[in-house]
């Protein structure tokens, strides 16, 4: 049996981690800490993991994870680097957090305005490269692993597969993608006061300003192998989990409903947790609920010239949690899906 260690367990995310690893049949659940809960039980903070309610968070810190096989980090931007630099090499680490997702330090420094604290292979085993290799090639056996962000998870698996067949130009993509508010985590925000999101939907971020443009961009960079821009606009959604994405690209001269159907199709056929669904019906964010699966649909609008690409997760389970864990499997040798959802908890 492997040992795991969630540090930031009082959050969505290490809640999350910590429900997936409770279904494990070979992560046994060690450390969990915390900051300013640290000291309390964990069902103070999270009355769903009932096994575990009488667990006491311990404060983060190396000393605290020190004894496991595998630690995931969930913790806020910049909190990552510093601790994980104290881990052991051989330890798998898996960092929810953006510190360690973005090759181009500059953009980094752009979108974060903090130091780039360096790069790690990057979590999201389903996606492509121009030629075709997977991106789970580099997380087998890896020790360390940046989990995507919600948003990119969504985003990049939606038009990822034109980009590797050649089938959308890399300028002008157009993305609205509408997220569940547990996406900004748990510390309570103004925007987020539940008058203000229930009943509305709101943008934020707007005018490309949003920090994962550049984590898209450089995802969809590689599957096209040039350069991909990306107008990103995010928006908020009363509703507690969920992501839904909506990409439209310029289609390339001869591209067709066959051949992007056939592109999306030879993508996802093999991927457990991606699923292309069949023609004419569309992603929800509620089918997904829960579990690892991302749902995409895409079809060509011969009249604008652009194919559309929509995809849903759960913000929290595929989008961050189950990543975690999925990267976690193919580090650890085990089969990818050991211990996650497929199925949703719709309706
Ligand atoms: N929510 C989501 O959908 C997604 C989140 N992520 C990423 O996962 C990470 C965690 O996010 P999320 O769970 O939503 O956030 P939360 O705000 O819900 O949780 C943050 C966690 O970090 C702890 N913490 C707060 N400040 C510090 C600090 N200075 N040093 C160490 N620990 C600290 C908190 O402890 P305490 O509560 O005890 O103070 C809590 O356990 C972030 O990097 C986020 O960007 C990635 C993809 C999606
Ligand atoms: C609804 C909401 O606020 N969502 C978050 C994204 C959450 C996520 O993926 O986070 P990281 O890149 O921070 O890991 C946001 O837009 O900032």
């Amino acid at each position: 049996m492997v040992t795991a260690a969630v540090a930031g367990a009082s959050g969505y995310a290490g809640g999350e981690i910590v429900r997936l690893l409770l279904a494990h049949p070979a992560i046994e659940v060690g450390a969990l800490t915390a900051a300013s809960n640290a000291g309390s039980r964990l069902g103070e903070v999270h009355p769903h993991l009932t096994p575990l309610a009488d667990r006491v968070l311990v404060e983060t810190s190396a000393q605290t994870l020190a004894g496991h096989d595998v630690v995931f980090l969930a913790l806020p931007h910049g909190a990552s680097a510093a601790l994980a630099a104290q881990l052991p090499d051989e330890v798998v680490v898996i960092d929810c957090g953006a510190d360690f997702r973005l090759g181009d330090a500059q953009a980094w420094a752009q979108f974060y305005g903090s130091e780039h604290a360096g790069t790690w292979p990057y979590g999201l085993p389903e996606l492509a490269d121009r030629d075709g290799a997977r991106h789970r090639e580099a997380l087998a056996g890896a020790r360390r692993v940046a989990v995507p962000g919600c948003y990119p998870t969504a985003c990049s698996l939606a038009l990822a597969p034109g980009y590797v067949a050649g089938l959308l130009e890399p300028e002008d993509v157009v993305i609205v993608a509408a997220s569940g508010t547990s996406g900004a985590g748990k510390g309570l925000k103004a925007h987020l006061l539940g008058a203000e999101v229930m009943g509305s939907m709101s943008p934020y971020g707007v005018g490309g300003v949003h920090r994962h443009t550049p984590e898209v961009e450089q995802n969809l960079s590689r599957a096209a192998g040039a350069a991909v821009t990306v107008s990103f606009t995010p928006t908020l959604a009363p509703m507690p989990r969920g992501i839904l994405a909506t990409a439209t690209a310029k289609a390339a001269p001869g591209a067709t409903a066959a051949s992007v159907r056939e592109a999306w199709h030879t993508a996802y056929a093999d991927e457990p947790f991606v699923h292309l669904l069949p023609e004419g019906q569309w992603p929800r964010t509620a089918d997904v609920l829960g579990s690892n699966c991302v749902h995409v649909q895409v079809a060509l609008d011969e009249r604008a010239g652009r194919v559309v690409a929509v995809a849903a997760v759960d913000n929290l389970t595929k989008g961050t949690a189950g990543a975690a864990v999925q990267c976690a499997n193919l580090a650890l040798g085990l089969p990818e899906t050991t211990g996650l959802p497929l199925t949703g908890v719709a309706p």
